[in-house]
């Protein structure tokens, strides 16, 4: 399995005039010390940071708009404020523990342990990166009297993709999803590289840029590192310069579910599944998971039976295989695997043993598919279908990797630019 692995990484490094494949990680500021004051029309200012309006609110925290006083432009940047001690956000976890989602959408963080070892973990992530794709933390303030942690991050303010209207039809032009996959490619890649499982990629994590042109990976809430996988992409001696946190070394989480139902990889949760689980690749890393017995058996005469037998592991094809459901969502304004009910137990037997189905035209502008298998070769159905089909492949060692993805026969990103500057 290193052999993909290995052959992307050269070909980051002959793909970038520099010579260097990446970016170097970013310095993040950690600060220890907070002011909070407030501005003469009374909005509240954290250290140097003039708070605006609230953007966002996620299971730990909320995210605001703000400016930097201490630049010359007053730089717009976003801060997202978390409590260390949650009540809701313990209360959310309890009861996914006991199997109650809130919504099939939402992520689940079961037992991931506490709340300020998840926020440290994300932190040590985010500390890691520095790529165009990929949203940027520049500081942490740690503010151990109010019990908080404040991460400034870039501010992203196109928001969220939205990728559905309220009929579920597609809002989003093909060439606008051939952007969005672009991007969130060259961002996975540039994480694999880093060692980084991102997890829980679905459109709600990628956030635009002011002008729609771009998108930006974010929330790295349940994301997990591999120093494995950090050897095999960068080579021991990249790697071996890597200063790393050690709670990033911590791989209590992998035996713990973490995602979003319907973006999970069949062997994620292959344990449903009575079939013989895929193989295991060569480079996945060493934990495993655990039983999901505590599933809601929801269709009593169901055969599928949790697979305890044998013991599957993480790898970086889990982030292709939700790219491949993110797409499929873009187009069609609807999730590709899709159980007659709610029941998250159904919905993980049809991902594990269903094929996917695509509707007759896809996106907003309605380009044609030609079905599941169009026969026209020279069709943009028949590339978008073909990538679709390699992203969507059940068994993780014969799925497409990103490398694959960009370079080679899929044409559907391949007349777009392939790097975009790093910076941000
Ligand atoms: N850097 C950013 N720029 C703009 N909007 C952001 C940024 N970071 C987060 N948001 C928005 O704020 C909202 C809350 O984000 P947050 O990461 O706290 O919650 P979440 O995505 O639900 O994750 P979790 O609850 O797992 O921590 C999201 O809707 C997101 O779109």
């Amino acid at each position: 399995m290193s052999s993909d692995i290995d052959s992307a990484s050269s070909a980051h490094a002959a793909g970038d005039p520099s010579g260097l494949p990446f970016d170097p990680p970013g310095s993040v500021r950690m600060t220890a010390e907070l002011h909070y004051r407030y501005s003469d029309d009374r909005r509240p200012i954290v250290n140097q940071y003039l708070r605006g309006h609230r953007v966002g609110k996620g299971q730990h925290g909320e995210v605001w708009v703000c400016w930097d006083l201490s630049s010359n432009n007053r730089r717009e940047l976003a801060i997202k404020a978390v409590k260390r001690n949650n009540p809701r956000a313990e209360k959310m976890n309890m009861l996914r523990r006991r199997n109650i989602p809130a919504s099939s959408h939402t992520p689940l963080t079961e037992k991931l342990g506490s709340l300020e070892h998840k926020i440290r973990k994300e932190i040590a992530i985010m500390k890691k990166c520095r790529h165009g794709h990929v949203v940027r933390l520049l500081e942490v303030i740690d503010d151990k009297l109010n019990d908080r942690i404040y991460m400034v991050m870039e501010y992203l303010s196109g928001g969220e993709i939205k990728w559905r209207n309220e009929q579920n039809e597609p809002v989003l032009q093909v060439d606008q999803c051939r952007r969005i996959c672009r991007d969130v490619i060259l961002g996975l890649e540039y994480l694999h590289y880093q060692g980084i499982i991102h997890r829980d990629i679905k459109p709600a994590n990628l956030l635009w840029t002011a002008d729609r042109q771009m998108v930006k990976i974010s929330d790295f809430g349940v994301s997990h590192f591999s120093y494995a996988q950090r050897l095999a992409a960068a080579g021991r001696g990249n790697a071996l310069d890597d200063a790393n946190d050690p709670i990033l070394l911590d791989d209590s989480d992998l035996s713990k579910r973490a995602g979003t139902p319907p973006f999970l990889a069949p062997e994620v949760i292959a344990e449903y599944n009575g079939d013989p689980s895929p193989s295991i690749s060569a480079s996945a890393t060493s934990t495993t998971l655990p039983s999901l017995r505590s599933a809601p058996h929801i269709g009593s005469s169901s055969t599928v039976r949790p697979n305890t037998s044998q013991r599957l592991q993480i790898t970086k094809a889990i982030d292709v295989w939700a790219l491949g459901v993110t797409l499929y969502c873009l187009l069609f304004g609807k999730i590709p695997f899709r159980p007659p009910d709610s029941s998250e137990y159904m919905l993980y037997n049809i991902i594990c043993k269903n094929d996917w189905e695509p509707e007759d035209t896809m996106g907003y502008d309605r380009l044609p598919t030609g079905g599941r298998k169009p026969k026209d070769k020279k069709s943009e159905g028949f590339v978008v279908m073909n990538l679709l089909d390699k992203l969507l492949e059940k068994d993780p060692n014969k799925r497409m990797t990103l490398d694959q993805a960009k370079v080679r026969q899929f044409s559907f990103c391949a007349y777009l630019p392939p790097y975009l500057p790093f910076y941000v």
